[in-house]
């Protein structure tokens, strides 16, 4: 049996949505950085406990939400003693833009777990790019490094692309499928 964490940080309930489904894929256990960028209690062992950790933040002014970053760096205590070394790491963001630098916010998550000496999963999906492609295709937004979801700004947390949310559930899969043959 593995154990996955999916820590996340959201703002307005878009990437908690995108976290949900990320979790229901990987059969993993949410934990939300709150509005002060803390975990809750008991955050930090859980997080040592787990086989694999998937990072999620929206992305704000081109990057992580400075709430995933104040947990980015308060995980140096961990980095120190190489606490998440050789466990899975993968990452996902939201923004309102189709691109909207969510790329950036990706390659922190990546630079994050490379500090920290994790393997990182890439997203693994197929981009729907062909012309017969919809919005609401599995990986329209065409990732590779990671999950993306897309939500206009003026749309709340409800109104996310089926799509966007089918993605993010088969990452979360491939996460636990890649954890599972590392168990055996
Ligand atoms: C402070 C702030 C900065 C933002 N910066 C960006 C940005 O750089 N690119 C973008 O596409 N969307 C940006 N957005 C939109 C959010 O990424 C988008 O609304 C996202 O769905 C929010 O996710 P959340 O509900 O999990 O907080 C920004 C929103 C806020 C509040």
């Amino acid at each position: 049996m593995t154990d996955i964490v999916v820590v996340f940080h959201s703002g307005y309930g878009h990437t908690q949505r995108m976290a949900q489904a990320v979790a229901a894929g990987a059969g993993a256990r949410l934990l939300a950085i709150d509005a002060d960028g803390n975990l809750p209690p008991g955050g930090w062992e859980h997080l040592k406990a787990a086989d694999a950790i998937i990072f999620g933040a929206p992305t704000y002014m081109g990057s992580p939400s400075w709430q995933f970053k104040k947990f980015a760096d308060a995980s140096s205590k961990q980095w120190y003693v190489q606490d998440w070394k050789d466990k899975l790491a993968a990452g996902f963001t939201c923004s309102s833009g189709m691109d909207g630098d969510k790329f950036n916010s990706i390659t922190a998550m990546f630079s994050l777990a490379m500090q920290h000496g994790m393997v990182w999963v890439s997203q693994g999906l197929m981009p729907s790019q062909m012309r017969a492609s919809r919005r609401d295709d599995v990986n329209y937004l065409a990732s590779y490094a990671g999950a993306y979801a897309q939500a206009p700004s003026d749309a709340g947390a409800d109104a996310m692309s089926p799509g966007d949310l089918e993605t993010a559930r088969l990452f979360g899969e491939r996460v636990a499928a890649f954890a599972a043959k590392l168990k055996t």
